[in-house]
């Protein structure tokens, strides 16, 4: 039975899920790192929110882990690159929180522009100073939005809801989408010229760090105010701090901090400047909402290999696993094969599609192609890290879907380049569920893909065959299967064998010796 640790502090939902699918699981939120590192060698699965740091060294340890759940949006808690070299799937809830936070960030705008904090301040303090908080509107006002994802989408349309204008920087919006939400896509520079408010909806990444950085604040319009609920480093603290100061923001409120948990901070106790300590995702119906979506992932992963909103590995619904799984085993085994063959470094990867296989999800098939033709060079690599460590290698890939009638109910083939050119290989599903392979640099021959194999490539010539039975049966080696296939009388012609046991050097010497030999190669499956 598989095990899950939950390290954070979760909707009890979660556990309960967990047992209804008999997923054992510990609840230990609060765990430091070296209590963590200690005990997470014994877990399959991973729940976590933002506090758990899923760091290499982490990763380092979890020698059984497979999948980490994030019940949330943001993943910058999990190292993304350590966990794909791992193997270990990453997976988020990336719609159970949207509203929620979307709200807290209009909560914040109104809080800003009527000072709603410090007036309550004030007047539990007993001053009754209804002198000292002029608001403003929000009526006709224009929002810019940083980042129009689902939340910023979810943001634009409450905001609009109020009669405000809002105009959105986001490289990735479209035009049809942006009039779809009824909303103005401008650029950065245009947008913090324009804004009454801004508010950011961005992951933190590169392009994204900093990016209201000192000048572009200098660029906003005297008395914005500002709302961040994303993420910390989106905004130059030191900046905003002396900005607010001056005069030139009338107000700021951030969710996120560049260091969190944010216990001290220049920003606290300057005028126009409101916190909270990370709460955007904080209401009941959003924490019901990630952690049964994180333990049904989870569970679903860890129970039938479903993969749902991961970010290290294509998707796989409940439905489609187990429809898919003997593609994935037959994409391997070809893959594995088509490696252990390949001449030369490998340079391109095609994955082609027909019949019934042309109607399923072609990612996972394209990732255990990969794999298996992986294997040999990488005791490490599977079907989260594969495609990962392909493009490391500057391996390109292409999928191809054939929509046209084959011999066969459903193929896979996989071709690989390499400077000697290029080979392809080809498989079937008997009965929908046995791998097989019918095709091997584009002559036909039928075997299952097993075990210890010998392949031998030869001109078609009288007396070969005896001549290698001969060469194994001196060896002592056993022949189990034996497959044969050819281009044509007197043309290339192929041996594929199963054996019992490994194949030994010398026995490969013997073959390679043998007239009209032209490759031999032991095969492992
Ligand atoms: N405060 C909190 O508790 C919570 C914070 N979040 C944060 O909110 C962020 C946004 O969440 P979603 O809207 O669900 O994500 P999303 O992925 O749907 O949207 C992000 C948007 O940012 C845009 N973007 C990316 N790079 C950009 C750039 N350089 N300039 C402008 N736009 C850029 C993308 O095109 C995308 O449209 C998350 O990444 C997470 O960090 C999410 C949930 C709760
Ligand atoms: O789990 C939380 O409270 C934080 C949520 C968050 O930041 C996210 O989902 O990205």
């Amino acid at each position: 039975m598989p095990k899950v640790l939950i390290s954070d502090k979760m909707s009890p939902k979660a556990a309960a899920i967990f047992k209804e699918r008999g997923v054992e699981f510990d609840e230990k939120p609060g765990l430091t790192k070296d209590e963590l590192k200690a005990i997470i060698g014994q877990y399959d699965g991973l729940a976590i929110r933002s506090a758990t740091k899923v760091t290499a060294d982490i990763l380092e340890a979890a020698t059984n882990l497979k999948v980490v759940g994030r019940a949330g949006i943001g993943v910058d808690n999990v190292d993304i690159p350590s966990a794909s070299a791992k193997g270990v799937v990453v997976m988020n809830t990336p719609f159970g929180n949207s509203i929620t936070t979307a709200e807290h960030a209009i909560a914040l705008m109104f809080a800003l522009a009527r000072q709603l904090p410090e007036a309550d301040a004030s007047t539990q303090a007993g001053k009754w100073e209804k002198n000292r908080f002029m608001g403003v509107e929000v009526t006709g006002k224009t929002l810019g939005l940083i980042g129009a994802g689902n939340i910023g989408s979810i943001v634009a349309e409450r905001a609009l809801g109020l009669k405000m204008k809002v105009v959105a920087f986001d490289p990735f919006l479209t035009p049809e989408r942006a009039e779809d939400i009824g909303i103005e896509k401008v650029e950065l520079d245009q947008l913090l010229a324009r804004a009454d408010f801004i508010t950011l909806h961005t992951p933190l990444t590169d392009s994204t760090r900093n990016i209201l950085s000192r000048d572009n604040l200098l660029k906003t319009k005297k008395g914005v105010r500002i709302v961040n609920c994303a993420r910390g480093g989106l905004i130059d603290e030191a900046a905003l701090k002396e900005l607010l100061d001056s005069g030139h923001i009338a107000g700021a409120a951030l969710d996120v901090f560049v260091t969190e948990p944010a216990h001290e901070s220049p920003l606290f106790g300057t005028p126009g400047f409101i916190s909270t300590p990370h709460l955007g995702a904080s209401t009941d119906e959003a924490q019901v909402n990630v952690a049964i979506q994180v333990a049904e992932q989870i569970s679903d992963f860890l129970l039938s290999g479903a993969v749902t909103n991961a970010l290290n590995v294509p998707s796989l619904s409940a439905e489609e696993a187990p429809r898919v799984r003997p593609y994935i085993e037959l994409a391997e085994k070809l893959g594995l094969l088509a490696g252990q063959l390949a001449k030369g470094a490998i340079s391109h990867v095609t994955v082609e599609v027909e019949g019934a296989a042309a109607e399923l999800n072609i990612k996972p098939i394209t990732s255990a192609v990969i794999t298996g033709l992986m294997r040999p060079i990488s005791d490490t690599v599977n079907m989260v890290n594969a495609v990962h460590i392909a493009r490391e290698r500057d391996i390109g890939i292409a999928e191809v879907r054939h929509e046209r009638e084959t011999d066969y109910h459903t193929l896979l083939r996989v071709t690989v380049k390499t400077e000697e050119g290029e080979r392809s290989v080809a498989g079937t599903l008997f009965g929908m569920k046995h791998p097989r392979l019918v095709e091997l640099f584009g002559i036909k021959v039928e075997a299952d893909l097993d075990g210890s194999m010998l392949f031998i490539a030869n001109e078609d010539k009288p007396g070969f065959i005896g001549k290698v039975g001969s060469a194994l049966g001196e060896a002592n080696v056993n022949i189990g299967t034996f497959h044969l296939g050819r281009r044509g009388q007197g043309g290339e012609a192929i041996l594929l064998l199963s054996v019992d046991g490994d194949i030994a050097d010398p026995l490969l010497w013997t073959l390679c010796k043998l007239d009209g030999v032209k490759d031999v190669k032991a095969l492992r499956f």
